[in-house]
Protein backbone atom coordinates (compact mmCIF):
# COMPACT_ATOMS: atom_id res chain seq x y z
CA UNK A 1 0.00 0.00 0.00
CA UNK A 2 2.73 2.31 1.29
CA UNK A 3 6.23 2.67 -0.05
CA UNK A 4 8.05 5.07 2.37
CA UNK A 5 10.79 7.39 1.82
CA UNK A 6 13.77 7.81 4.21
CA UNK A 7 14.54 11.21 5.35
CA UNK A 8 16.82 13.09 7.91
CA UNK A 9 16.16 16.32 9.32
CA UNK A 10 18.98 18.31 11.90
CA UNK A 11 18.38 20.45 14.27
CA UNK A 12 21.66 22.48 15.49
CA UNK A 13 21.16 23.64 18.97
CA UNK A 14 23.08 26.56 20.96
CA UNK A 15 21.95 27.77 24.34
CA UNK A 16 18.59 29.68 23.57
CA UNK A 17 18.70 29.21 20.08
CA UNK A 18 18.44 27.15 17.17
CA UNK A 19 19.62 27.13 13.80
CA UNK A 20 16.67 27.18 10.57
CA UNK A 21 17.22 27.34 7.53
CA UNK A 22 14.27 28.63 5.18
CA UNK A 23 13.87 25.99 2.13
CA UNK A 24 14.44 28.03 -1.37
CA UNK A 25 12.67 25.26 -3.16
CA UNK A 26 11.51 22.20 -4.01
CA UNK A 27 9.39 20.51 -1.11
CA UNK A 28 8.75 22.88 1.99
CA UNK A 29 10.06 25.68 -0.02
CA UNK A 30 9.04 28.63 1.45
CA UNK A 31 9.29 26.80 5.00
CA UNK A 32 11.83 27.25 8.31
CA UNK A 33 13.07 24.10 8.54
CA UNK A 34 16.24 21.89 9.85
CA UNK A 35 18.38 20.62 7.71
CA UNK A 36 18.13 17.47 5.53
CA UNK A 37 17.20 15.51 2.39
CA UNK A 38 17.37 11.76 1.27
CA UNK A 39 19.18 8.98 2.26
CA UNK A 40 21.56 7.35 -0.69
CA UNK A 41 21.82 4.04 -1.21
CA UNK A 42 25.00 2.88 0.65
CA UNK A 43 25.01 5.39 3.43
CA UNK A 44 23.40 5.18 6.27
CA UNK A 45 20.75 7.14 7.86
CA UNK A 46 23.15 9.17 10.43
CA UNK A 47 25.63 9.41 7.29
CA UNK A 48 22.84 11.22 5.35
CA UNK A 49 22.61 13.46 7.80
CA UNK A 50 25.92 15.01 8.60
CA UNK A 51 26.20 15.31 4.34
CA UNK A 52 22.89 17.04 4.31
CA UNK A 53 23.62 19.13 7.29
CA UNK A 54 27.14 19.97 5.61
CA UNK A 55 25.91 20.39 1.64
CA UNK A 56 22.87 22.68 3.31
CA UNK A 57 24.23 24.74 5.56
CA UNK A 58 28.10 24.19 5.79
CA UNK A 59 28.45 23.15 9.14
CA UNK A 60 30.05 19.67 10.38
CA UNK A 61 29.12 18.10 13.84
CA UNK A 62 31.02 15.62 15.82
CA UNK A 63 27.70 14.28 17.98
CA UNK A 64 24.36 13.79 16.90
CA UNK A 65 21.83 12.48 18.72
CA UNK A 66 19.06 10.60 17.36
CA UNK A 67 15.80 12.28 19.30
CA UNK A 68 13.22 11.45 16.83
CA UNK A 69 11.31 9.19 14.12
CA UNK A 70 8.36 10.94 12.23
CA UNK A 71 6.43 9.57 9.60
CA UNK A 72 4.51 11.57 7.07
CA UNK A 73 1.27 10.49 5.32
CA UNK A 74 0.05 13.01 2.64
CA UNK A 75 -3.75 11.92 1.88
CA UNK A 76 -3.71 10.48 -1.75
CA UNK A 77 0.11 9.94 -1.75
CA UNK A 78 1.18 6.71 -1.60
CA UNK A 79 4.53 7.15 -0.33
CA UNK A 80 5.21 7.79 3.28
CA UNK A 81 7.94 10.37 4.55
CA UNK A 82 10.18 8.61 7.27
CA UNK A 83 11.97 11.13 8.91
CA UNK A 84 14.30 10.57 10.88
CA UNK A 85 15.31 13.51 13.36
CA UNK A 86 18.77 14.17 14.95
CA UNK A 87 19.86 17.13 17.29
CA UNK A 88 23.36 18.45 17.98
CA UNK A 89 24.56 20.92 20.59
CA UNK A 90 27.80 21.99 18.65
CA UNK A 91 29.41 22.10 15.45
CA UNK A 92 32.21 23.12 12.98
CA UNK A 93 32.72 26.17 10.95
CA UNK A 94 30.00 28.73 10.17
CA UNK A 95 26.38 28.52 8.94
CA UNK A 96 26.22 29.71 5.10
CA UNK A 97 23.45 29.67 3.03
CA UNK A 98 22.90 26.96 0.01
CA UNK A 99 21.85 26.69 -3.16
CA UNK A 100 18.87 24.83 -0.90
CA UNK A 101 18.62 26.81 2.22
CA UNK A 102 19.06 30.62 4.06
CA UNK A 103 20.29 29.76 7.31
CA UNK A 104 19.48 31.98 10.42
CA UNK A 105 19.68 31.62 14.21
CA UNK A 106 16.45 32.02 16.12
CA UNK A 107 16.01 32.42 19.81
CA UNK A 108 13.79 29.19 21.14
CA UNK A 109 10.96 31.92 22.26
CA UNK A 110 10.74 33.44 18.84
CA UNK A 111 10.60 30.46 16.68
CA UNK A 112 8.63 31.38 13.15
CA UNK A 113 6.29 28.16 13.75
CA UNK A 114 3.70 30.19 11.58
CA UNK A 115 6.07 29.97 8.91
CA UNK A 116 7.26 26.11 9.10
CA UNK A 117 5.13 22.73 9.29
CA UNK A 118 2.74 22.40 11.69
CA UNK A 119 3.96 19.22 12.94
CA UNK A 120 7.14 21.28 14.32
CA UNK A 121 5.55 22.82 17.02
CA UNK A 122 4.10 19.71 18.41
CA UNK A 123 7.34 18.08 18.67
CA UNK A 124 9.99 20.87 19.21
CA UNK A 125 9.26 20.85 22.74
CA UNK A 126 10.31 17.16 22.74
CA UNK A 127 13.64 18.00 21.12
CA UNK A 128 14.53 20.72 22.79
CA UNK A 129 13.96 18.58 26.19
CA UNK A 130 16.24 15.89 24.36
CA UNK A 131 13.22 13.68 25.01
CA UNK A 132 13.18 10.94 22.54
CA UNK A 133 9.90 10.47 20.03
CA UNK A 134 8.13 8.68 17.54
CA UNK A 135 5.32 10.50 15.67
CA UNK A 136 2.64 9.93 13.00
CA UNK A 137 0.98 12.71 11.41
CA UNK A 138 -1.57 12.04 8.32
CA UNK A 139 -1.78 15.44 6.39
CA UNK A 140 -4.52 17.01 3.94
CA UNK A 141 -2.38 18.78 1.68
CA UNK A 142 0.49 20.65 3.06
CA UNK A 143 -0.82 22.58 6.02
CA UNK A 144 -3.89 20.85 7.71
CA UNK A 145 -2.97 17.77 10.67
CA UNK A 146 -5.97 15.55 10.26
CA UNK A 147 -4.69 13.16 12.12
CA UNK A 148 -1.47 12.37 14.12
CA UNK A 149 0.09 10.35 16.96
CA UNK A 150 3.13 11.91 18.87
CA UNK A 151 4.51 9.73 21.65
CA UNK A 152 7.77 9.94 24.06
CA UNK A 153 9.87 6.80 24.10
CA UNK A 154 13.06 5.19 25.53
CA UNK A 155 14.34 4.31 22.13
CA UNK A 156 13.86 5.78 18.61
C1 LIG B 1 5.16 17.17 6.66
N1 LIG B 1 5.79 17.72 7.81
C2 LIG B 1 7.13 17.83 7.90
N2 LIG B 1 7.88 17.35 6.91
C3 LIG B 1 9.19 17.52 7.06
C4 LIG B 1 9.77 18.12 8.17
N3 LIG B 1 11.10 18.12 8.01
C5 LIG B 1 11.34 17.51 6.83
N4 LIG B 1 10.18 17.14 6.26
C6 LIG B 1 10.03 16.47 4.97
C7 LIG B 1 8.97 18.60 9.21
O1 LIG B 1 9.40 19.17 10.22
N5 LIG B 1 7.64 18.41 9.03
Amino acid sequence: MFTSKLLTLVLVVQPGRVLLGMKKRGFGAGKWNGFGGKVEHGETIEQAARRELLEESGLTVDTLDKLGNIKFEFIGETELLDVHIFRADSFHGEPTESDEMRPQWFDCDKIPFSQMWADDILWFPMMFQKKKFLGYFKFQGHDLIVEHKLEEVNEV
